[in-house]
């Protein structure tokens, strides 16, 4: 089933085309990510998606049915911004108000449910002041889960989350996928996304770059940069002639699609220690000037 189906989507601002023309399907039981840097379309997209503001031009399907048919969008949890909570509710009456309002959940027991699915059943009685910032994302995420969405459209939802509560999200999310739903992620870093998702959007500009796997995609392209000592390097070559290498500069070997654990391994079984291994992403940073990369991101463990 295509879930999500855009043709030529475009959102023009006056001068800003926040979205220019955007062709693009995402299938059923997967999680999906839409990646680009800050200002490149992404929220704009999903707000159109979600019947929020109203496309300049072109069409798009939810659930099968076109915008901004009200019965596409019965079966979409989303959470665009930070989720907001009245403080001194707990996070279960939290939820239990948000039951009331709208149309009612299909299950009797769907606060219970969503609380279970994302993990605050223990902590349901508390109120959501004591909550931290990961426990709140995800009790928006169990208030988007409240309906029994085949969708979930999530804007950046680890932003100002630790590294322990991403971890926990991102398990959390593939869950879900594997339950069957569809999670439409956006992110404007790779790494969050690379771990996740299935398939990967990557936008600029308000304009879609390329979509596919993420292992495929030329934006997301692995190049290993080995620096050794000079008289080390052809030696190095050797020992990695079944890559792609090519030397750059006298001490620096550059290995295309590679994997830096691999190439520090295959070093080190020949005796050869490189002074460092960096994991390079030469399609990215061509793409993304803004991209910020993290340690964790950018970074081979060293030789030991
Ligand atoms: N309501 C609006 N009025 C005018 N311009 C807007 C409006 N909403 C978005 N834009 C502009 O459209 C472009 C795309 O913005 P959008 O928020 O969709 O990007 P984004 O990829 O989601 O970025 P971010 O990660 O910062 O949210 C930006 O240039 C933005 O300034």
């Amino acid at each position: 089933m295509r879930v999500i189906r855009c043709e030529g989507l475009t959102k023009r601002y006056g001068a800003t085309l926040a979205v220019d023309r955007l062709d693009l399907t995402v299938g059923g039981g997967q999680v999906f990510g839409f990646l680009g840097p800050n200002g490149s379309g992404k929220t704009t997209t999903m707000r159109m998606l979600l019947g929020l503001i109203t496309p300049t031009a072109g069409r798009a399907w939810v659930n099968e049915r076109p915008l901004p048919d009200p019965d596409g969008l019965a079966r979409v949890g989303a959470m665009l911004e930070e989720p907001a909570f009245y403080p001194w509710l707990t996070g279960r009456r939290a939820l239990e108000v948000l039951a009331l309002h709208g149309p009612p959940p299909r299950r009797r027991d769907a606060v219970a449910a969503a609380l279970d699915r994302v993990g605050l059943s223990a902590v349901a009685d508390r109120r959501v002041k004591a909550y931290s910032q990961g426990m709140r994302q995800r009790l928006g995420l169990a208030a988007a889960l409240l309906r029994d969405p085949a969708l979930l459209v999530l804007d950046e939802p680890t932003n100002g989350m630790d590294p322990a509560g991403i971890r926990e999200f991102r398990a959390l999310l593939r869950a879900l996928a594997d339950d069957g739903m569809t999670v439409f992620l956006s992110s404007h870093l790779l790494a969050e996304v690379e771990q996740v998702c299935d398939r990967v959007a990557v936008m600029n500009r308000g304009r879609l770059i390329e979509e596919g796997p993420v292992a495929g995609l030329s934006t997301v392209r692995r190049r290993v940069r080995v620096i050794l000592d000079e008289a080390d390097r052809d030696r190095a070559r050797e020992v990695l002639a079944g890559r792609r290498t090519r030397t750059d500069g006298p001490g620096t070997l550059l290995v295309e699609e590679a994997d830096g654990r691999q190439v520090n391994e295959a070093l080190g079984r020949a005796g050869l220690w490189a002074r460092e291994i960096l994991v390079e992403r030469p399609g990215l940073e061509e793409a993304f000037l803004t991209l910020t990369l993290t340690e964790e991101d950018g970074h081979a463990p060293a030789a030991r």
